[in-house]
């Protein structure tokens, strides 16, 4: 699959939903996420946050049965690039590009099989925040990671 075989458009079953920050004199508060606004299949099961500093990628990954429900809320901004590599897909082979952070909150739902990464952008480290709907390694940490990582394939066609 060549690199620049995809086309950027909108990736059938990503969800992107603009998060709104309730600001006063003491700060904000942003809600991430309701289980009534969310199909019960992808529930989150756990959650973690991560910090990435400017300039640095974090994936491109994918997963087998996983979704991810993205959040990012600043500190920092990102580059958020999706691949639709489903063959099975109506958007296979679409590339969809998205800008998140402090500056632009948003939620990003990540459907298995869609290829994803993103990069810190700044100002500064840049925070984000995860509620998959599978646990990390299984119950009790004890199974297989459900994950598929590309970023040290010389030959992967996901380049952010
Ligand atoms: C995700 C996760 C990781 N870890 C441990 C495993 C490693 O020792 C360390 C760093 O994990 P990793 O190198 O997988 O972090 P990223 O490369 O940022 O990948 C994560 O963010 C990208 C965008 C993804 O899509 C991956 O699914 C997700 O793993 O945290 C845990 O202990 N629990 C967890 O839930």
């Amino acid at each position: 699959m060549e690199k620049n075989s995809f086309i950027d458009g909108i990736i059938d079953g990503v969800i992107v939903r603009d998060l709104k920050k309730f600001l006063d004199e003491r700060g904000w508060l942003c809600e991430l996420y309701r289980h009534d606004e969310l199909y019960y299949e992808i529930h989150p099961q756990m959650a973690y946050a991560s910090m990435t500093n400017p300039g640095i990628t974090r994936g491109p990954h994918a997963h087998k049965e996983q979704t991810d429900i993205f959040c990012f809320i600043g500190p920092g901004n990102f580059k958020v690039v999706l691949w639709d590599n489903r063959s099975h897909s109506e958007t296979y082979m679409t590339r969809q590009i998205i800008f998140a952070g402090q500056d632009s909150p948003k939620m990003i739902i990540v459907p298995p099989g869609v290829v994803h990464g993103y990069k810190s952008i700044g100002p500064g480290p840049g925070l984000v925040f995860n509620a998959p709907n599978k646990l990390y390694a299984g119950e009790g940490k004890r199974g297989p990671v459900d994950e598929i990582r590309y970023e040290n394939d010389p030959n992967s066609p996901f380049k952010l």
